[in-house]
């Protein structure tokens, strides 16, 4: 496999092509928008940047990354002649299922069409494909060129030499795969996201503060970081969706997302990106400074 297409160019997408490109895949990198193109192949720069002054890669390697990128706005000349297509576009189903009618038409049937949604069906992706069995998830972690799982999901119908030639590409990435089914949450979200309700729910219930629960994590269970920072830096809106995916797709109230994380999110108080979370982000400078809400 040497010509992969990755679809979306955003926070994931960016990530992604970096990482193939860097090892020595010609990339097409497709977005709708080409401020978001641009807007990638700085941010992909600027982090190999990064990576060169720490000594992780050298200025040959910077150079054949970028040689290796080629942008293009639209999805039929981007995808053609290419083996593997990874979507990486925005988190919503309507659009996804759209995508993959369009890439079932327009790349060769044994193409394998992978995504890396956080919390879609892949077996409902791949039925809107006439080739379910070349349907996978390949689920990378932010930020894709640091984080060293790929967390691969068959779907119903994935076919296992499918799912050994993503197992095998992924360590070519210098990735660590794990390859689990398709379930709501995978495996990442269906462990992660009820710790984190569960972080916000001992907050809404007045067990501790934020510093508190944050801290124990932190200092008890060696996590680098505490889910309600997590959370924000996540988003709130990303995690109350996941939380309804889990509760809707498995049924069980131990799922159901905190009051508290829903009005947080009723009122515009997403994270880090909104500015406000369980943290305060603007003005705040590089120390973590709570969100007046929760000072105690
Ligand atoms: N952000 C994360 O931490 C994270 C982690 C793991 C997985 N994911 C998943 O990765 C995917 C992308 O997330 P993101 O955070 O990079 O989103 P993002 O909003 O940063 O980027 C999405 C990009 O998709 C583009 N896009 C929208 N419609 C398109 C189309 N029809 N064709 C091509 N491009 C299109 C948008 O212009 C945008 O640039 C989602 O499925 C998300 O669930 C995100």
């Amino acid at each position: 496999m040497q010509k992969v297409a990755v679809i979306g160019a955003g926070t994931m997408g960016n990530g992604i092509a970096h990482v193939f490109a860097q090892n020595g895949f010609t990339v097409h990198l497709i977005d709708v928008a080409q401020p978001a193109l641009d807007k990638a192949l700085d941010t992909i720069v600027r982090n190999l940047n990064r990576q060169l002054a720490k000594e992780i890669i050298t200025e040959d390697v910077k150079q054949s990354t970028i040689a290796n990128l080629h942008t293009f706005t639209d999805m039929a000349a981007g995808v053609k002649g290419v083996e593997l297509v990874v979507e990486a576009a925005t988190e919503n189903v309507d659009l996804k299922l759209r995508i993959f009618r369009d890439l079932d038409q327009h790349t060769a049937p044994g193409t394998i069409l992978a995504t890396n949604t956080s919390s879609i069906s892949i077996t409902k992706i791949a039925a809107a494909t006439s080739r379910p069995g070349k349907v996978i998830g390949m689920h990378f972690m932010n930020p894709v060129p640091v984080m060293k799982l790929v967390e691969i999901i068959n779907g119903y119908a994935t076919e296992p030499d499918v799912t050994a030639a993503v197992r095998e590409l992924s360590l070519k990435l210098g990735k660590v795969p794990c390859i689990v089914n398709d379930y709501p949450g995978f495996v990442a979200n269906r462990i992660l996201m009820p710790m984190i309700n569960e972080a916000i729910i001992a907050l809404y219930e007045g067990v501790a503060g934020v510093e508190s629960i944050d801290t124990v994590m932190k200092l008890g269970m060696a996590h680098p970081m505490g889910p309600l920072q997590l959370a924000d830096f996540i988003g709130l809106d990303v995690c109350l969706s996941i939380l309804r995916v889990l509760h809707d797709g498995l049924g069980q109230p131990k799922y159901a997302p905190c009051p508290l994380l829903v009005n947080m999110v009723t009122a515009g108080h997403l994270g880090v990106k909104s500015g406000k979370g369980f943290y305060k982000y603007e003005g705040a400078g590089k120390d973590l400074v709570v969100s007046d809400r929760f000072r105690q």
